[in-house]
């Protein structure tokens, strides 16, 4: 067993993905003379969405993908909010919608997701995008699971017959990513791990494939890995000391035989698989 992990380049993943989707992206536009758009809301000035926003923009044109910024006081209504995301559906040049979140206190975002047309929800939060996905019917796969996914497959690791353990049961990321880890094709067996677990480290160190998504910086230590495990660090916690993930990544990459960084892993393949869908929407939407 070597004592230092292989690191996942997410940066680079992303950029190969990037770089295959910007040639469909030329077909599509040759074939329909229309070019795939996405359109970003942005409610408030939240300093870390900002720079989510800013990087979306920026891969969107390295890929020659359209982008529009929507961006509304933090003050807005839901009503006002409401009306923004049916003008937008209505849309015919939009393809794909995004409401930033999280949203400012005083909004309802459950209301406000299901406003989003689901042939456009490129983040695949619609109830109705969720239901398609637990079905194994999905229309869009959620942005960061489907990142991991593409993180493991593209590094050549076999999910199959793996216990995956997913520490973390968000609808954005634990929730979806226990899907499709145990989705026939990736046929993991998964374990979802949470606040209320007993005896968490007894269970993590039983994982081929450790999942990190609960948002606690360096939450995930050395020894609660099995040595030679792979290790997906989910995790984007800003802190005095910068960027850190939820592994504590000095520890864990002694342990681990893959691990991903925090920055440079699993944020950059969340981008990328969001230009996916928005090809994918503009792709149904125009045929
Ligand atoms: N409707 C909606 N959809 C989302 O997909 C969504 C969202 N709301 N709200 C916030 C979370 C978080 N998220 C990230 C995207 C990119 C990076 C990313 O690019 N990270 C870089 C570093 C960026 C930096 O320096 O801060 C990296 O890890 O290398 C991180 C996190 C998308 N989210
Ligand atoms: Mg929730």
């Amino acid at each position: 067993m070597s004592d230092t992990a292989q690191i996942i380049d997410g940066k680079a993943i992303a950029k190969q993905i990037r770089d295959e989707l910007a040639v469909d992206v030329v077909e599509f536009i040759q074939n329909n003379s229309v070019v795939p758009c996405l359109a970003a809301v942005l409610v408030g000035d939240d300093p870390a969405s900002e720079v989510y926003v800013r990087n979306k923009r920026r891969a969107c044109e390295h890929v020659g993908i359209d982008s529009q910024l929507h961006r509304l006081p933090a003050d807005t209504t839901q009503d006002e909010l409401l009306d923004l995301v049916a003008k937008l559906n209505k849309d015919n040049e939009v393809h794909g919608i995004l409401v930033q979140l999280p949203l400012p206190a005083g909004l309802d975002a459950d209301q406000i997701l299901l406003a989003v047309s689901p042939a456009k929800d490129v983040d695949a939060f619609h109830p109705t995008n969720v239901g398609r996905l637990v079905q194994g019917k999905p229309r869009f796969l959620p942005c960061t699971p489907h990142g991991v996914m593409q993180l493991l497959k593209r590094t050549g690791i076999d999910t199959a017959g793996q216990h995956a353990v997913v520490v973390g049961r968000s609808d954005i990321v634990g929730k979806p990513l226990a899907q499709l880890l145990s989705a026939r094709g990736a046929d993991a067996t998964v374990t979802v791990c949470h606040s209320r677990t007993n005896d968490l480290p007894g269970i993590t160190r039983q994982a081929d494939i450790l999942i990190a998504a609960i948002g606690k910086p360096e939450f995930i230590t050395g020894d609660m890995i099995k040595p030679g495990a792979v290790v997906i660090d989910v995790g984007v916690n800003r802190t005095d000391a910068g960027l850190v993930g939820d592994v504590e990544f000095e520890s864990a990459s002694k342990v681990a035989s893959h691990i991903t960084p925090v920055p440079g892993g699993v944020g950059p393949m969340t981008i990328a698989m969001l230009l996916v869908n928005t090809l994918r929407a503009a792709q149904a939407l125009e045929q």
